[in-house]
């Protein structure tokens, strides 16, 4: 039922120092359709932004915006959301303005993590000029496969996979269970992998903890390989902390190395992400998060 993972809201005490990340390092634009103002606005294809960045007291993720089709669906996803009891509030038309959108609503995962649910986002196909010359971020035909992929905090894990499988119809892509521990008895910490009705492999992940940034990372995929070894420069140059060295992921094949944000959580910057096929699907459980690489320093 989910379509894409559509944009993030981030709060920032100083939003400009996102807009220096977003767009030197990066290579997202800041958006020409979107208000200038203390919020900053960094996009990345057809879509008027991806990243909204607002002022606030800490630096954090906000919220995801999980795109639907159409009315319909998003109609059929209320519903089912009344059914189970789960409390939603309507965005106003304003706030639907602001986000491009025809409708939205507001509601929280079970683990407490901020989700805004939309249909009708606006494309206004204003030519995307990165600033550092990036041809293009991999986001599907008009943008239908998302910005990319959000890994977010869920203390309760468990309750948290079935809100968004079995409430949001999102699908099970793959499982990891991580030990950092020794000890047998160890249950270790459940990571699961989720997808939307687009062939990323994953849009949304959803790992067994508490984490006060309330997010573990956002992922952005560009076109080649080289691509991701500039950016690395750019990261490097300017002393910011690469919180996992390179390396190829297993489940999704993604080469990619992961950076510290001015939000105090991690992004991922990566290429190859496999395209997947989701009518001939059996999920799976991955015993290593890597096939290379990825020395992971926090
Ligand atoms: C394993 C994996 C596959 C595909 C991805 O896009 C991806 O981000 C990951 C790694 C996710 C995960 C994380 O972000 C938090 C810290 C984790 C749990 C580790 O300590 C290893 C794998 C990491
Ligand atoms: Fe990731």
């Amino acid at each position: 039922m989910i379509s894409s993972m559509g944009y993030v809201f981030i709060a920032a005490r100083d939003p400009q120092q996102w807009l220096s990340y977003g767009t030197e390092v990066l290579g997202m634009m800041q958006a020409p359709g979107m208000p200038a103002g203390d919020s900053v606005y960094l996009k990345i294809d057809e879509r008027p932004f991806r990243f909204a960045v607002v002022p606030g007291e800490e630096d954090h993720l906000l919220c995801c915006g999980l795109e639907v089709r159409d009315g319909a669906a998003l109609d059929q996803l209320c519903k089912r959301l009344e059914e189970a009891g789960v409390a939603f509030a309507w965005g106003s038309a304003a706030e639907a303005g602001e986000r491009c959108v025809r409708r939205f609503i507001r509601c929280s995962d079970p683990s407490g993590n901020r989700l805004e649910i939309y249909c009708g986002a606006t494309l206004d196909y204003l030519k995307f000029v990165s600033p550092q010359g990036i041809a293009g971020f991999e986001t599907g035909c008009n943008g239908s496969a998302g910005f990319g992929h959000a890994v977010l905090p869920a203390s309760k894990l468990e309750e948290t996979h079935a809100f968004y499988t079995e409430l949001l119809g999102m699908g099970d892509t793959d499982y990891m269970n991580f030990r950092f521990s020794e000890d047998p008895a160890d249950p270790g910490l459940g990571l699961y992998f989720l997808h939307a009705d687009n062939p990323r492999h994953h849009s949304l992940a959803l790992f067994e903890c508490e984490n006060a940034a309330g997010c573990i990372h956002l992922m952005l995929e560009v076109s080649t390989v080289d691509e991701v070894g500039y950016c690395l420069d750019r990261v490097l140059a300017r002393d910011i902390p690469v919180t996992s060295t390179l390396g190829r992921h297993t489940n999704d094949r993604m080469l990619s190395f992961y950076m510290m944000t001015p939000g105090g959580f991690p992004l991922e910057f990566g290429c190859q992400g496999l395209q997947m096929d989701w009518s001939d699907y059996t999920p799976t459980v991955s015993a290593t998060p890597s096939l290379w690489g990825h020395k992971f320093a926090l």
